[in-house]
């Protein structure tokens, strides 16, 4: 029978986001165009806010430590001299978050200001996460198999819960025994896979990684813990290499469980 055979010591699921659950134009064409849009808005708006500081000053931690790179964006602090001052400084937040999205950032600040800006699209309604078909099907399986499911995405925890808890398909959180963000650690860093087991309380082993990204397999592999590369419509194509040494699905129903037939 076609398919990928779970081995045996696999208790735990842990799936990536984009490119694995979700297609990256859903991510790419909808949510990254709706930060882009509307960061000056957010920002004139929320700017007083709590969330709304830490988020500035988590980017603007960030923008010191990216000083060296090539076209990186300052965020100068807000000297208090006026509505002049107060308007450079937040178009320099504006500025510097359409630096990090032209290249793709995953960084703990962009993510977290995204997470928080798309609070309000999809509590309203006006988006709503979106899944390949084989996705909530195969994970409801799963989970009466007995299997835990995790969620470690680039994406902020506050955002994989709002584009879970606000699908097409639903308020599906209940699915998912918790999730991961950078927080932890950069998913391409292995040392980012020990944590996440110490976390569930279980070895590395006992887990199976889902995820498009060859560079997030490779880290987690050299953990210890089991992947396989998701290939999707729309995803970035892998070289002959790649195909031949990592096991592939195209569907979550390629999954063999142990005890299924
Ligand atoms: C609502 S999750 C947002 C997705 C996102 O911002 C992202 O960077 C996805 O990265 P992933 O690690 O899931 O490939
Ligand atoms: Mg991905």
């Amino acid at each position: 029978m076609v398919g990928l055979s779970v081995p045996a010591e696999v208790t735990v699921i842990l799936l990536d986001i984009e490119g694995t659950t979700t297609p990256i134009a859903f991510v790419k064409d909808i949510l990254f165009p709706y930060i882009k849009d509307n960061v000056l808005e957010y920002l004139q708006t929320h700017w007083e806010e709590e969330e709304c500081r830490q988020d500035v000053s988590l980017l603007r931690k960030q923008a010191e430590e990216d000083a060296h790179l090539d076209g990186a964006v300052p965020i100068p602090a807000v000297s208090g001299d006026g509505a002049d001052d107060l308007r450079q400084t937040i178009q320099a937040v504006v500025d510097n978050v359409h630096w990090q999205m032209s290249l793709d950032r995953k960084t703990t600040a962009l993510k977290q200001l995204q997470g928080h800006m798309w609070r309000a699209a999809f509590t309203a309604g006006h988006v709503k996460g979106e899944f390949f078909a084989d996705v909530v099907p195969a994970v409801r399986k799963w989970k009466a198999a007995g299997m835990k499911v995790y969620i470690y995405s680039s994406g902020s925890i506050e955002a994989q819960k709002l584009l879970f808890g606000h699908s097409a398909e639903g308020d599906i959180l209940e699915l998912f025994d918790g999730h991961f963000d950078t927080k932890i650690g950069h998913k391409v860093e292995s040392e980012s896979y020990r944590k996440i087991a110490d976390s569930i309380g279980c070895s590395t082993s006992n887990i199976l990684f889902l995820t498009d990204v060859t560079l997030e397999a490779s880290a987690a592999e050299e953990a210890d813990v089991h992947v396989a590369v998701v290939v999707r419509p729309g995803n970035a194509g892998l070289t002959d290499d790649e195909k031949t040494y990592y096991r592939l699905i195209t569907s979550f129903s390629e999954l063999r469980l142990p005890s299924s037939s």
